[in-house]
C-alpha cells in the first residue's frame, strides 16, 4: 500500500441547530456473544442489524480490551498533544499523502480541534513514522491499535452477516484493509458561544470505533435530524457506520452524521479508529442487495478516490457520500 494519507472525513452541510442535545443511550452489543457458535451469536447479529438500520451506531461491551490498554492509549494521546510545539510541528503538512499528519489550524470542520492522523495497519509498516515524543507513544498506541483492529474485524464480519451477505462475503479483503487512527484533542469550553470542537461530518470507511476521555460526541438521529449527545459508559467502545458501508449495503445502512462538542469542565482527547478496504480497492453496492425494487444507488469508489475528492463547483459542493449517491434524475 502506498504512503498516501490522510483525510478520513467528508463534509456535510451544517444541519439546522436545535437546542441542547438530549443525552441518549446507544444500543449495546455484547461482543463476547459474537464468539459463540450457538443461537447467542445469531441473536446478537439481529441486534447489530437493528442498530445499524435504525440509528447507525452501537456500543460494544465485553470486547476483551483491558482498561489499562485503553487508558494507556488515551494517556499517550494526551502526552503527545502536551509535547513541545517543535516536536509536533515536524508532522505539520498540507500534503494529505503523508503517512502521519498533525494539524492544529482549526480550519474547515476543525472548529476547535487539533489532530494527529496516521495509519496503523500493518503496524510494522507504519509505526516507524509515528511520533517519538512522548517516548511511550508508539508502544501504547501500537498495542491499542492491534487490539482495536481485532475487535473491528470481528464487528465488520458480524455486520456483513447482518446484511444477509454472510460473514465471509469479502473474503480476505477486510484483513487486507486499512486502519487509520485519528487522535483528536479538544480544549475545555471556556468561551460562551464556542461549543463545537468538530463540525458535522461523516467518516469515510466501513466503521469507526471511538474511544473518548469524556463525553462530547453527538450523533444526528437519521429520522428526526435531531442531535443526540452520546452516553458512553466507561470501558465501552462506540461504533458507527461510515460512507463506504452505506455504499456496500446499497443504502440499507446509512453513514452516521456526527460532531464533537467541547466539554464544559475538561479538555478532551479521543481516538477514532477507522477501518475500510485497501487504498485502491473499489467498494460497490453488493449485488445481493440489488433487485428491481432496489436498483444500484452508489457509484463504486475506493479510499484513493476519497482522498482525491474535494467538494467543488464541479461536484456541486456535495459531501463525499452525496457524490457517490446515484441521483435517480441523472
Ligand atoms: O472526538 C470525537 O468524539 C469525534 C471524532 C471524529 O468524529 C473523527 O475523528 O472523525
Ligand atoms: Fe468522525
Amino acid at each position: 500500500m502506498s504512503a498516501a494519507l490522510l483525510s478520513s472525513i467528508s463534509l456535510v452541510p451544517p444541519p439546522v441547530p436545535n437546542g441542547e442535545p438530549e443525552p441518549v443511550q446507544m444500543p449495546v452489543i455484547d461482543f463476547s456473544k459474537l464468539q459463540q457458535t450457538d443461537g447467542s451469536r445469531l441473536a446478537v447479529i439481529r441486534d447489530v442489524e437493528t442498530a445499524c438500520r435504525e440509528i447507525g451506531c452501537f456500543q460494544v461491551i465485553n470486547h476483551g480490551i483491558s482498561k489499562s490498554v485503553m487508558e494507556r492509549a488515551l494517556s499517550a494521546a494526551n502526552d503527545f498533544f502536551k509535547s513541545p510545539a517543535q516536536s509536533k510541528a515536524e508532522f505539520m503538512s498540507p500534503d494529505i499523502t503523508k503517512p502521519v499528519r498533525y494539524d492544529c489550524s482549526n480550519e474547515g470542520i476543525n472548529k476547535s480541534r487539533s489532530y494527529l492522523k496516521h495509519y496503523a495497519h500493518p503496524l510494522e509498516e507504519w509505526i516507524k513514522f509515528w511520533p517519538r515524543e512522548p517516548p511511550s507513544y508508539r508502544i501504547k498506541m501500537g498495542q491499542y491499535a492491534v487490539e482495536i483492529r481485532r475487535v473491528a474485524l470481528c464487528l465488520m464480519h458480524a455486520i456483513l452477516q447482518s446484511l444477509g451477505l454472510g460473514q465471509a462475503y469479502l473474503g480476505t479483503k477486510l484483513e487486507e484493509g486499512i486502519q487509520l487512527l485519528a487522535v483528536n484533542s479538544y480544549p475545555q469550553s471556556t468561551q460562551p458561544g464556542v461549543t463545537l470542537g468538530l463540525a458535522p461530518h461523516s467518516d469515510y470507511g466501513f466503521i469507526t470505533i471511538l474511544l473518548p476521555s469524556c463525553p462530547g460526541l453527538e450523533v444526528m438521529d437519521p429520522k428526526t435530524k435531531v442531535w443526540m449527545s452520546v452516553q458512553q459508559p466507561a470501558d465501552t467502545l462506540h461504533v458507527h457506520i461510515g460512507d463506504h458501508l452505506e455504499a456496500l449495503s446499497n443504502g440499507k445502512y446509512r453513514t452516521v452524521v456526527h460532531r464533537a462538542a467541547l466539554h464544559s469542565e475538561n479538555s478532551r482527547v479521543s481516538i477514532a479508529s477507522i477501518h475500510g478496504l485497501a487504498m485502491n480497492e473499489k467498494v460497490r453496492s453488493a449485488e445481493e442487495l440489488v433487485d428491481e425494487q432496489n436498483p444500484v444507488m452508489y457509484k463504486e469508489s475506493s479510499f484513493r478516490d476519497f482522498l482525491d475528492f474535494s467538494p467543488s463547483k464541479e461536484t456541486k459542493n456535495k459531501s463525499y457520500i452525496d457524490s457517490l449517491r446515484i441521483d435517480a434524475a441523472e
